[in-house]
């Protein structure tokens, strides 16, 4: 893989360099609760600016369904990035269409554009090759260089991701060379015991990384939205908990290997649970009740770990040389769901192993529980780019940008 470096010493100034980042921040209507990806992007917009280069930064938010969206709009990113870096940075209402070919065109050396969000166009996830394709030819048509630096988004096949790199000189950026780098350590050199820590709600594309976790991992700890299909799996209900009907056979053969293999699971013995989803923009009280986790009532949903469960999980991590965590312990957005993730967040740190918290969401729960970034070992900003990696799998993103 070159890295931005490479091009740094070649000389940039003059080009129009697309910087592919994640900026997909969690946000309160139009205001950013954490930008912390936004952040982690900065090292290499920085350089190819103060390089001289024309950048163009292009990125999804949420999943918009191929059409504009306001509610998506990356106008609040744009923005930060702008105050971040104390310059103007233009900001162009579509992503290929003429506000971004005339942003562009406008740029100066060393100006930064950030281009609409692109998954307003159909192009940018389709599964046919050919309508991804002719969007990258689109995106390509703004630039001259390609900078791969949204980790967060690699294990997506998207026109972005994967087309566009093989349109044009492309280069890994700081962050995802970053990335890559402790991930790497952590595939191939995990000290034990390793402790793996998952919840969170995108438990479909989340589940499969249990299948390899089992190889490599003494220990699994399941929470957030994940540990419903693990309770249901043994036969408990789970009321209208988040739940994977589908996956329980799959789930009912990981809990079996891991008795084989002596891998221990851990699962919730105790959960928060109420009768209605918490208002997270008023973030009213919402009272939940604590249950055990073979007693979930019929109409109550499981929104956190609970108070015997934090003690369980705490004394699991104490002893481990090596953790990794992925995925919200609950729904942390609400103070009174939030104890779970605090509890997982401060064990990581009373022990003495290396941590890495991968995930845009477990990410932001971290810093906006209050807890200190830099005392964690690394705080990758991708979720399921950092599963999907620890899996072992080709990530599209990192392919396109080796070939
Ligand atoms: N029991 C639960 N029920 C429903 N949602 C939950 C539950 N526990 C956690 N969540 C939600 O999970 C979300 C985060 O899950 P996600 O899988 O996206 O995490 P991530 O891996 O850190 O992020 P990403 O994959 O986006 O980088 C949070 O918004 C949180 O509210
Ligand atoms: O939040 C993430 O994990 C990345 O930004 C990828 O988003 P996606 O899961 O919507 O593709």
């Amino acid at each position: 893989m070159k890295t931005i470096d490479e091009l740094l010493a070649d000389g940039v100034a003059g080009k129009r360099v697309f910087v592919r980042a994640d900026l997909n921040v969690p946000l309160d209507g139009t205001t950013i609760t954490d930008d912390g990806r936004i952040r982690a992007v900065l090292p290499t917009v920085k350089a190819l600016a103060a390089a001289g280069a024309r950048v163009v930064v292009a990125s999804h938010l949420g999943r918009p369904k191929g059409a504009p969206d306001p509610a998506f709009s990356l106008a609040p990113a744009a923005q930060r990035i702008g105050e971040l870096l104390g310059t103007d940075v233009r900001f162009a209402t579509d992503t290929v269409g003429e506000s971004a070919t005339a942003a562009v065109a406008a740029l100066t050396d060393g100006q930064v554009a950030v281009v609409e969000n692109l998954r307003f166009n159909a192009g940018e996830t389709s599964k046919d090759d050919a309508e991804r394709g002719a969007f990258a030819d689109q995106l390509a048509a703004l630039a001259d260089v390609y900078v791969g630096d949204g980790f967060g988004a690699v294990h997506r096949k998207h026109a972005s991701v994967f087309d566009l790199p093989a349109r044009l000189p492309h280069y890994a950026g700081y962050l995802i060379a970053t990335e890559v780098g402790v991930l790497k350590k952590l595939t191939e050199d995990a000290k034990r015991p390793y402790a793996v820590v998952l919840g969170g709600a995108k438990v479909s594309d989340k589940l499969g990384v249990i299948d390899h976790l089992l190889e490599k991992a003494d220990r699994i700890l399941i929470g957030g939205g994940m540990a419903y299909t693990f309770l249901k799996a043994q036969g408990h209900e789970v009321g209208i908990s988040l739940l994977q009907e589908d996956q329980i056979p799959a789930v009912q053969g990981y809990l079996k290997r891991a008795a084989e293999r002596g891998v221990e699971f851990v699962l919730p013995v105790d959960v928060l649970v109420s009768g209605e989803f918490p208002d997270l923009k008023t973030k009213a009280p919402a009272n939940p009740t604590t249950v055990a986790a073979d007693a979930i009532p019929a109409d109550q949903e499981g929104l956190d770990i609970g108070p015997e469960t934090r003690k369980l999980y705490a004394s699991k991590l104490a002893d481990a040389a090596t953790v990794f965590w992925n995925g919200p312990m609950g729904v942390f957005e609400h103070p009174d769901y939030a104890e779970g993730t605090k509890a997982v967040a401060q064990a990581l740190l009373d022990s003495s192993a290396f941590t890495v918290v991968g995930g845009g969401d477990s990410a932001a729960a971290v810093r906006i529980l209050g807890f200190d970034e830099n005392a964690f070992g690394h705080i990758s900003t991708g979720g399921g780019a950092s599963l999907e990696y620890l899996e072992g799998k080709t990530l599209p993103g990192l392919a396109a940008l080796e070939n």
